[in-house]
């Protein structure tokens, strides 16, 4: 599923957010967000599953406007918000049920995913039971099981120490290929934006009017040791920046008032 923002202006009471914003997300494509805290990532994911909606121009779904995109694309927040008093499979089971499919229905279609996403073992255990990648995949199971052809991630792998995390990106990656899905992930971290997406999208200046787009020139499949390739360190030597450039007049103001 294509996702479009065509000039959409968005603001909370009188502090704007975004301005007459284009981007375009491909069907199939892998793309990153990253950007400074605060600047508005976290608001174009609501914006774009329908949470919110614009000020001003339009979100389109496969080239059409689409007022009503709740539920049309999975959402998988920073924070896993399993329930610790329901299982693996009736945590993932949770949206099937709300779309109005039975009980048993609804388990059924999640067991019969467990082993591709790894948890055939798990079926059974409660949130606590489980590591912190476990919950993730609990997590992206839920997400992934409402069919949604769009999954947006929100920092999905914050909170995972730095071997789970390199595991979660590789197994990300297969999750990938294998559903056929378009990603959108929103992370602080730049070799986690490149070594992921097909293209990442730099947001620099608040109110948000334009992407600074950095197309990822890397062979798939890849793995970690990617980050090694000089087209890696380019793009991310880029990427770095654009983000400083946008970071100088905070930073001199910065300066300015510790001088005072
Ligand atoms: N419900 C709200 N009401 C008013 N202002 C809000 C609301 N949600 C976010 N904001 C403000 O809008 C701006 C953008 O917030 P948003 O959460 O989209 O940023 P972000 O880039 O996702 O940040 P982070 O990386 O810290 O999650 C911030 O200044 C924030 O304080």
């Amino acid at each position: 599923m294509k996702l479009q923002f065509s000039q959409v202006s968005f603001s909370y009471g009188t502090q704007p957010v975004l301005q007459k914003l284009q981007l375009q997300v491909n069907s199939g494509e892998f793309v990153s967000l990253v950007g400074p805290s605060g600047i508005g990532k976290s608001t174009i994911f609501q914006l774009a599953n329908g949470l919110l909606q614009p000020d001003e121009g339009t979100i389109e779904l496969d080239g059409k406007p689409e007022q009503n995109r709740l539920g049309k694309l999975a959402y998988m927040p920073q924070k896993d918000l399993l329930l610790n008093w329901r299982t693996v499979v009736e945590n993932a089971a949770l949206p099937l049920e709300i779309q109005g499919l039975s009980r048993r229905e609804a388990h059924k279609r999640v067991i019969e995913q467990l082993d591709r996403f790894g948890l055939a073992d798990w079926a059974d255990a409660y949130p606590e039971e489980l590591s912190g990648g476990m919950r993730q995949r609990v997590s992206f199971l839920r997400a992934a099981i409402t069919g949604c052809r769009v999954l947006l991630l929100d920092e999905p792998f914050s909170a995972l120490d730095g071997i789970t995390r390199v595991d979660m990106q590789e197994w990300l990656l297969s999750m990938w290929q294998t559903l056929g899905i378009t990603i959108i992930l929103i992370t602080h971290d730049i070799d986690e934006a490149i070594l992921l997406a097909d293209r990442v999208l730099v947001l620099s200046e608040q109110p948000i009017r334009q992407v600074h787009e950095f197309n990822v020139a890397l062979p798939r499949p890849r793995t970690v040791g990617n980050r090694h390739l000089p087209q890696f360190q380019q793009t991310s030597e880029q990427i770095w920046r654009v983000l400083r450039e946008a970071r100088q007049p905070a930073t001199v103001r910065l300066q300015r008032g510790d001088n005072r």
